[in-house]
């Protein structure tokens, strides 16, 4: 390749001036190839301005929207090397791998930009930009600079065969070599319309498709989001002619009804990327949708495309096809090559394979030999017409829905845990995924499998979250101390299937102390104190003084009342938007009513809680003394409108209080005061709010780092009793400081104290915080009842909570004032302040 612009060039110079270059999904963001090569031009001239130049490191921070292009094409212009970061990464993972890659320059989309300048300041990254600088034509004269094939064109992430993830080096003159290669076996022209489902993150989206497509002169589409009808709607709108998908899309293509909606016509080719998906699969797609379902090979060190199935009638279904012109390929057993047939690890040389692993020769010599050789990590054989075949594989990525995970990453992040010795994670064969991730573990000190999985969660992107902890007493290992995956992975087939619960044996006991189960039937009436009800409130004592949290039993609510009110709620929440809207809570002069993502920030100052809700309260109409009286949070309920729902909701909320007075009069009792005593306090009547939850699975609503469910916080009032169902996510602290996950058995309530309790007891009872993960996957639904003293009760601390001689350790409180100040302190709509604060911040994605 002879120097000025290398790959930029050679992409650029393909794509014509006048027509749609790239243009997103839902028609936003169009560039004509004139738009793009200026904006290419000006944005590399505006990188030269910062000094940006060549040896230099330009992180692409972008989703899959062709912003991404000029972007890409900028940094290559202007002689730097870009590397590619998801969009979807965690804050700790971003500032990871700018410190890695020594970026010098982060290029992000406005909706990133939280978590992108905070990775940038942790990693040292002096400039964080929102898309590209801008320079007029006068200052891009001076680019594109003279770059040379060997110079680094893109930086991606590699797990390698083995190992932590590193950055594979693909040069300029390395991906022209394999963009030329592939122009002939994968051809594409200047009428067709490719979709660019592959993040452009990832090598095989940014090159494989997008650069390939731009220098075929088609007209690349994004799509930054899949749902099978965002991606069947934009085949269908845009004529797309031809896409790559990972094998699961094949299943959806092949299988799925939803599919019959859309107009597939102008699809000529699908080629499959990533694992395969099989060879009956993939016929029968082609039957269904009348195209070319084609499979390819390809590997981020291997350039990156290795192999495809030509769209001549000579695809194989099942194989990986042939080797690009160019590409040679070898399989290789005990270090000799073996004859077509027999099977063994596939290498690969050719001119487009990585120049090595970014600062790790080390890495770079295991994989890549001096002889050229790339060493794949994949099993599999050439049969007698020079298909590839792969079989199986040596390395042991877990390739979930096209995302390869590397165990050795996941695994780091569960030895951070403190209860955690080892670890070891596996892929688990799943019907939708492809595989998840799954980890077995060995422990110092107690925890809970659901801990471990929520560990991992909070702290790394959807593809590498563990679906399953295992507590084991030892991991299996080999005569070297490797420990033997071969095995684990035997253990989480399909059929091998088992869940730990918190009773099994492997499961430490002593944890579930900490959320000890109380069976409050003894205190169902005023009358009759049953024998059992000083034991019972001296436990209550016990366990309030240590952790706040119970499980109630024999709390009296019927099982088909509890299970109406969550069929009532998912039905609610099924709603459209608008028709939620309609019940605002913002509208409600006495809080009652829905809120949505985000409206609500337990943990004040955070980004807002990922849960929408519905507040309701007492039945307060026009004439009841309080709403006559104007006091605060009295007034009407805002209730939908859906067949059953009132009836599901009062049954269920007088069956709860009813509940939450036996749990009263047994608080009561543990401090030594007559058991109606928290029911009979002067000052009005005891509030009770019912609140429907709902919270999305993380990987909808995309959270910012740090945002959860629900953030870190104490309950307001006297008690609190919870019912969910059953999903997790739930997290307590412990006294100690450390969280643990609450697993509710099904039917049970569960009861924290207020902060006014603290009042009350001088602290020898006090709240405890709490917080919810939205579980990645599904949803959750959760209905507390909190309760409040009545609205002018005074709260002060009791005097046989008072030693001797002490001073209570707080101020007296109107319950009333107490509760509604800290509704003020957590919802924008009731407080000008947090509103203009939560304006002025970024807005969300999601
Ligand atoms: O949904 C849950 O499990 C907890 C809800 C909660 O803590 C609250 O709303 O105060
Ligand atoms: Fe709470």
């Amino acid at each position: 390749m002879s120097g000025e612009g290398g790959l930029a060039q050679y992409v650029l110079g393909a794509v014509p001036h006048g027509r749609t270059a790239i243009v997103a999904a839902d028609g936003t963001g169009p560039l004509t190839g004139r738009a793009l090569a200026d904006r290419a031009r000006r944005g590399a001239a505006g990188l030269a301005a910062l000094g940006v130049g060549r040896g230099d490191v330009v992180a692409l921070h972008l989703p899959n929207v062709p912003d991404f292009a000029p972007a890409l094409c900028a940094v290559l212009r202007a002689g730097a090397a870009a590397v590619l970061c998801s969009p979807l990464a965690t804050e700790e993972e971003l500032t990871g791998q700018l410190a890695l890659s020594r970026a010098a320059v982060v290029v992000t989309a406005p909706a990133l930009r939280a978590p992108a300048r905070a990775a940038a300041a942790r990693a040292g990254v002096g400039a964080v930009l929102d898309l590209l600088p801008d320079r007029r034509a006068a200052e891009s004269a001076a680019v594109p600079v003279v770059v040379r094939a060997g110079d680094p064109a893109v930086l991606a992430l590699s797990s390698g065969t083995t190992g932590l993830p590193k950055y594979a080096v693909l040069t300029h003159g390395g991906l022209v070599a394999n963009l030329r290669q592939a122009a002939g076996p994968l051809p594409l022209g200047t009428d067709d319309v490719l979709l660019a489902l592959a993040p452009f993150a990832h090598v095989m989206g940014a090159c494989g498709v997008l650069l390939r497509g731009l220098a075929a002169g088609a007209t690349v589409v994004t799509l930054d989001r899949f749902t099978p009808a965002a991606f069947l709607g934009a085949l269908s709108r845009h004529r797309v002619t031809q896409t790559i998908v990972p094998p699961p899309l094949v299943d959806l293509l092949a299988t799925s009804a939803l599919v019959d909606r859309y107009d597939l016509s102008a699809l000529r080719v699908v080629y499959v990327g990533g694992a395969g998906a099989g060879a009956d699969l993939e016929r029968a797609c082609a039957r269904r949708l009348g195209c070319v379902v084609a499979q390819g090979y390809g590997m981020t060190e291997g350039g990156p495309m290795i192999t495809v199935n030509p769209v001549d009638g000579r695809a194989r279904p099942g194989s990986a096809g042939l080797p690009l012109p160019g590409v040679r390929i070898r399989i290789v057993r005990d270090g000799r090559e073996v004859p077509a047939g027999s099977s063994g690890e596939v290498h690969v040389a050719a001119p487009g394979l990585m120049a090595g692993y970014l600062g790790d020769p080390e890495a770079t010599r295991r994989v890549l030999g001096a002889d050229g050789w790339l060493r794949t990590g994949d099993v599999g054989h050439v049969d007698g017409e020079g298909y590839l075949w792969i079989t199986d594989r040596l390395k042991d990525l877990i390739k979930y829905k096209g995302h390869q995970v590397s165990p050795a990453e996941v695994e780091a992040v569960l030895t951070r845990h403190p209860a955690v010795a080892e670890a070891a994670v596996v892929g688990r064969p799943d019907a939708r995924a492809g595989e998840v991730p799954v980890a077995f573990v060995t422990l110092r000190t107690p925890a809970i499998p659901e801990e471990l999985v929520l560990f991992v969660a909070a702290r790394v992107s959807a593809p590498k979250r563990i679906h399953e902890a295992r507590i084991v007493g030892a991991l299996p290992r080999g005569p070297t101390g490797k420990v033997l995956r071969r095995e684990l992975r035997r253990r989480v087939r399909p059929g091998d299937m088992r869940t730990v619960t918190p009773s099994h044996p492997e499961f430490p006991g002593d944890l579930m102390a900490g959320l000890p189960v109380v069976d409050i039937s003894g205190f169902a009436t005023e009358a009759a104190p049953g024998p059992g009800r000083d034991a019972v409130a001296a436990e209550v004592d016990r366990i309030c003084r240590e952790t706040g949290f119970f499980l109630a039993a024999g709390h009296g609510v019927r099982p088909e009342t509890r299970a109406a009110m969550f069929a009532a709620s998912r039905e609610f929440f099924a709603l459209p938007a608008a028709a939620k809207n309609a019940l605002a809570i913002s509208r409600s002069s006495c809080h009652r009513g829905y809120f949505g993502i985000a409206a609500e920030a337990l943990d004040e100052g955070t980004t807002g809680d990922l849960k929408e809700g519905l507040d309701t309260g007492g039945e307060h109409g026009p004439d009841h003394p309080e709403v006559l009286a104007g006091t605060p949070t009295f007034g009407p309920n805002q209730l939908p409108d859906l067949p059953g729902f009132r009836q599901a909701w009062s049954a269920y909320r007088a069956e709860a209080v009813e509940a939450a007075e036996r749990v009263q009069r047994a608080l009561a009792r543990a401090l030594g005061l007559p058991d109606d005593h928290l029911l009979a306090m002067a000052g009005g009547e005891v509030m009770y709010h019912l609140r429907l939850l709902h919270y999305p699975p993380q990987r909808h609503t995309r959270p910012a780092p740090g945002q959860l469910g629900c953030g870190e916080h104490t309950d307001y009032g006297t008690v609190t009793l919870l019912a969910d169902d059953g999903v997790g996510g739930l997290e307590v602290m412990r006294r100690d400081g450390t969280w643990i996950h609450v697993a509710v058995p099904e039917g049970l309530l569960v009861v924290n104290l207020g902060d006014l309790m603290a009042i009350w007891t001088n602290d020898r009872w006090v709240s405890n915080p709490h917080r919810v993960v939205n579980p990645p996957d599904t949803d959750r639904y959760s209905i507390p009842l909190f309760v409040t003293p009545p609205y002018r009760a005074r709260i002060t601390c009791l005097p046989s909570c008072l030693a001797p001689g002490a001073e209570p350790r707080y101020a007296p409180q109107v319950a009333g004032e107490y509760l509604t100040s800290r509704l003020d302190a957590t919802h924008p709509y009731r407080n000008p302040l947090l509103a203009a604060r939560r304006a002025a911040t970024p807005p969300q994605d999601g």
